[in-house]
């Protein structure tokens, strides 16, 4: 099996390293050997580490991927261009793709999947969602007799690692970014991992093998983490809550899913709040099987480039037995639910007047756009009165009704902290 690595950076260099040290193994594995054709990359002279062979290097993808003697192109470039084209090159001459391309995927996944059925060839691609942890394959695969109900968890290393240095340590969102970048697992552009988008791309993913639709990135509702500071988290603290990005796909009954990626506040009792620094880790629920947790390490160059070869072993194996892999699966065509419909349990943090009939007035609020409060309580007197409010499950577009009435009720200086409460059986 002759492959072709198109691009050797964070994944890159670990995926060359792997194939080298683990040779034997997995050549006695599969019933054939591996050999590393050559390594797409952008900038030939920058060392690399572990070191290459220079033959083996190129800065011509395009004829790296339609060389005749190439079987399978690993493509970790990352981005949607040049990879998609690449991609799509290499199956139109027959060969199969082991890919780590979550941005790509969520959005025009659909155009890969096509191209791998046309061309009969495979496309794989375990890395893309949190990165060592076997996660697609059960979803695909163990889990293909039984009816998902719902995904959630942490699926970005980057967001876990700061919100867990800025809850245990105290850092700054800034040096904690910092460090994660530093560990490789952030990004090329970070703002993926701390505006959402990256764990976005990977709960489109997920909500489309688990409810077998097609779900991109662009029905994903999402919201970062960079309007986090150090009060919410101490907050969140003081209450017996801690702050994560979470991805929840879920499925109502029968009608539609919601895919959404946000920070919210989950107790600290809930496993996934014990989840930290980059790791990941994500909750599958389904009708027969109950509630699977997956765990493990969600970023980084060896963790990811794992997979990868997990990946490059199915295709070999299915070259040998003369199959393909598994195709698309959407037809149950689901329709994504917008955000406003979603039921959400909330936190708010609201500065108010410190006197009397202030609480009946908030109250009233949130009567008039029917959302139910759980618990209220009043910190602090005087000028640093704040009211604050657990909501019940209420619709996402009533809880956002509430917040803009509240902003010009004149009881209410100022609205502090939102945060959706997930993680308690609470109706
Ligand atoms: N880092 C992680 O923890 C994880 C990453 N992923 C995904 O894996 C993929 C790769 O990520 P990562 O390794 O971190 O990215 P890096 O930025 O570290 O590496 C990208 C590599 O691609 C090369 N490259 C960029 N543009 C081109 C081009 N036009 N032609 C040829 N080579 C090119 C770069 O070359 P050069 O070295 O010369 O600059 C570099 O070697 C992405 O899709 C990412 O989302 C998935 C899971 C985890
Ligand atoms: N930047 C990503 C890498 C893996 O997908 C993350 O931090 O999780």
């Amino acid at each position: 099996m002759k492959v072709a690595l198109l691009g050797c950076g964070v994944v890159g260099s670990q995926v060359a390293r792997l194939l080298r040290e683990q040779a034997d193994d997995i050549a006695a594995r599969v019933g054939a050997p591996f050999e590393l054709a050559g390594v797409a990359v952008r900038r030939i002279d920058r060392p690399r580490d572990p070191a290459l062979d220079p033959a083996l290097l190129t800065t011509d993808a395009g004829a790296l991927v339609t060389d005749p003697d190439v079987d399978v192109v690993i493509e970790v470039i990352g981005g949607v261009e040049p990879a998609k084209k690449l991609i799509l090159e290499a199956m139109a001459k027959g060969k199969s793709v082991v890919t780590a391309n979550k941005a790509l995927l969520a959005q025009d996944g659909a155009a890969l999947h096509r191209a791998a059925r046309r061309n009969g060839v495979d496309l794989y691609y375990e890395a893309s969602v949190a990165g060592a942890i076997p996660l697609l394959r059960p979803l695909r695969e163990s889990l293909a007799g039984d009816r998902v109900t719902r995904v959630i968890g942490i699926v970005n290393g980057t967001t876990n690692y700061i919100l867990d240095r800025m809850d245990s340590t105290g850092a700054s969102f800034d040096d904690a970014l910092q460090e994660a970048q530093a560990l490789g697992y952030a990004e090329a552009d970070p703002t993926a991992d701390v505006e959402g988008f990256d764990a976005a791309a990977k709960a489109a993913i997920l909500a489309g093998l688990a409810f077998h639709s097609r779900v991109t990135s662009a029905d994903v509702h999402r919201e970062g983490i960079t309007r986090i500071t150090a009060a919410d988290i101490a907050n969140a603290r003081a209450m017996g809550y801690v702050i994560k990005l979470l991805a929840i796909c879920a499925r109502d009954d029968g009608h539609g899913v919601g895919v959404r990626v946000h920070p919210a506040m989950i107790p600290r009792t809930h496993p996934l709040a014990g989840v930290r620094e980059a790791y990941n880790a994500v909750f599958v629920e389904a009708r027969s099987a109950g509630r699977l947790m997956f765990y493990g390490a969600g970023a980084g160059g060896a963790p990811t480039a794992s997979a990868v070869l997990g990946d490059l072993v199915a295709v070999a194996r299915n070259r040998l037995a003369g199959v393909s892999g598994p195709s698309e699966s959407v037809y149950a065509a689901l329709p994504v639910h917008p955000m406003g419909e979603t039921m959400t349990r909330s936190y708010i943090a609201l500065e108010v007047l410190d006197k009397s009939g202030v609480l009946a007035r908030v109250a009233e609020v949130f009567a008039e756009h029917d959302v139910s409060i759980q618990t209220v309580r009043q910190e602090g007197r005087g000028d640093d009165a704040q009211l604050i409010v657990v909501t019940h499950r209420s619709s996402d577009a009533a809880l956002a009704a509430t917040v803009r009435r509240l902003r010009r009720l004149d009881a209410v200086r100022a609205v502090g902290t939102v945060m959706r409460v997930e993680g308690e059986d609470t109706a």
